[in-house]
């Protein structure tokens, strides 16, 4: 390799180190934050891997989106509580649950009866470990010592967004059976 080569070779790899790492910062180590940023729709829905719409408008995110998806940290500014149609909408991907309307913000709600009351305590430590793995947080109740009731919400943009609907699929996930009261047969 000739002299004057050289001196130009050992310059060209200083400079792109640096370029380097911040390609990987953006698009290899934080991509889950690049895509989020770029995917996230107005009314706080990610488009759907196999759907439409960035828009707003309308997006089409089925369970096995939402369980395939992970909650994303929920302190961007950008971030705006859905609308009460998209939550009409990815309603249908979460059985049980129903929509509720308290002062204008919106939540998610389910109930269940529990064999007693340590078995609801039991049944939150389970949901508070995806709760954990998500970083996403439910409201927990255990009201007259069976009825385990559920809230979730945004607390920090007071509404929904498409993290309530990826833990409410994934708690549906959870195996409880063996927690919940049996309902008695009629005769
Ligand atoms: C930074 C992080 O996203 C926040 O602290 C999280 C923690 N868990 C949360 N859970 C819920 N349900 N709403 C929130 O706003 C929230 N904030």
């Amino acid at each position: 390799m000739s002299r004057l080569l050289l001196p130009k070779l050992f310059l060209f790899s200083r400079t792109q180190v640096p370029a380097a790492s911040l390609f990987h910062n953006l698009y290899g180590r934080d991509r889950r934050f690049v895509h989020w940023m770029s995917d996230m729709s107005h009314d706080g829905v990610r488009s759907s891997t196999t759907g439409v719409s960035a828009s707003g408008a309308r997006t089409f995110c089925s369970l096995e989106d939402l369980l395939a998806k992970k909650c994303v940290p929920c302190n961007s500014k950008d971030l705006r509580p859905m609308t009460e149609q998209s939550a009409q909408d990815l309603l249908q991907n979460v059985a049980g649950w129903d929509l509720a309307n308290e002062n204008d913000t919106l939540k998610l709600h389910r109930s269940w009866r529990v064999k007693s009351f340590t078995k609801g305590l039991d049944f939150f430590k389970r949901v508070a470990d995806i709760a954990e793995s998500e970083g996403h947080h439910p409201d927990l109740h255990l009201v007259g010592w069976n009825n385990v009731k559920i809230e979730i919400w945004t607390h920090a943009i007071g509404g929904l967004t498409e993290n309530d609907f990826i833990l409410a699929a994934k708690i549906n996930e959870l195996q409880v059976e063996d927690l919940l009261r049996k309902k008695k047969v009629a005769k």
